[in-house]
């Protein structure tokens, strides 16, 4: 199926100040909706200023950005001591996205619940803990049914229940058709979930893995943990994605699935109901005799 196209970037450079370095250069990216980007990068490379050129937030110095995607974006740095109690700034946020009021309070309520931030909802942003406040600018984001989401390290100062949350939550949307950019300092953040990886070096953007890469084992296996009942139940559609399972009694599969349906796999445990924990993503040269030895672990994507 063709994806739609939601924002290309041509020719983009940016500049702070008239003589200032270049710190972005020649980029050309397009984003089509589903896709799930990896930025990865240096620090000062750039990767923030690439995010706020995508969400709209800093204009390019040359080049050209076309299409509007309704776009959220979880900045870096959240400006946590606002004048306005969670649920409030919240509300206040989904207003100004449309929603009426009883909706917009509805879906506040709803996100922080869903980070585990339901108590805080009336707490004065500025005497919430830096985590509490990371939860409110994720919440901001998700409010208005962003069709590209666009996370600057929005995982760091999270708890592991909320940064699992955030997982799934970016898988469903870009399941959903939404677009979704992010940096993350931990490389098993979503890690085999990305359609394209993309580094910042010098000021231009190249692709590290992605579509046409075929670097990548042949085959993965992935284990992973159903989470709440015990006893396995896979989760439909992966039958017709892996090429072998192996499914112990106390809930944890191994699957075994070609490199290029690995993507597909991960979205489908990590947006399964009751959610599937991803434990480990092990690129491998050709299918594991099942039951013997255990990969050594390459991604490790469990949250501590
Ligand atoms: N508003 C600004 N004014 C002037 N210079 C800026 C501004 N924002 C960023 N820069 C400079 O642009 C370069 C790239 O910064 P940017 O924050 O985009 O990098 P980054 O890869 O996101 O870094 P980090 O990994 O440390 O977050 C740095 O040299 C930074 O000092």
């Amino acid at each position: 199926m063709e994806r739609e196209l939601l924002l290309r970037l041509e020719g983009v450079g940016r500049r702070y100040g008239f003589r200032g370095d270049w710190v972005l250069r020649g980029v050309d990216l397009e984003i089509a909706g589903g896709a799930l980007i990896r930025v990865e990068g240096a620090n000062g490379t750039g990767k923030s200023t690439l995010l706020r050129v995508l969400a709209g937030l800093d204009a390019p110095t040359e080049g050209r950005v076309t299409g509007r995607p309704r776009t959220a974006y979880v900045p870096e740095r959240f400006p946590a001591a606002l004048p306005f109690t969670a649920v409030a700034y919240l509300t206040h946020l989904g207003a100004v996205h449309g929603l009426d009021r009883p909706s917009a309070a509805r879906a506040a309520h709803a996100w922080l619940e869903r980070f585990g931030a339901a108590e805080y909802a009336r707490t004065p942003m500025a005497e919430l803990s830096k985590g509490s406040s990371q939860k409110v600018a994720v919440a901001q984001a998700l409010l208005a049914e962003p069709e590209l989401l666009v996370l600057d390290e929005a995982w760091t100062g999270l708890d592991a229940d909320a940064r699992e949350e955030l997982e799934r939550v970016v898988v469903e949307r870009t399941a959903a058709g939404a677009a979704a950019v992010f940096v993350d300092h931990d490389p098993r953040r979503l890690a085999g979930a990305a359609d394209a990886t993309y580094a910042v070096v010098d000021g231009a953007l190249d692709l590290r893995s992605g579509e046409g890469d075929t670097s990548a084992g042949t085959f993965v296996v992935v284990e992973g943990r159903r989470q709440g009942a015990a006893g396995a139940q896979v989760p439909s559609g992966v039958d017709d994605l892996i090429s072998a399972v192996e499914t112990s009694g106390s809930g944890t599969s191994l699957f075994t699935v070609p490199a290029a349906r690995s993507d597909a796999l991960l979205r489908a445990l990590l947006g399964a109901r009751p959610p599937w924990h991803v434990v480990r993503v092990t690129p491998v040269s050709e299918p594991a005799a099942q039951g013997t030895s255990e990969p050594e672990p390459e991604l490790k994507v469990e949250s501590s």
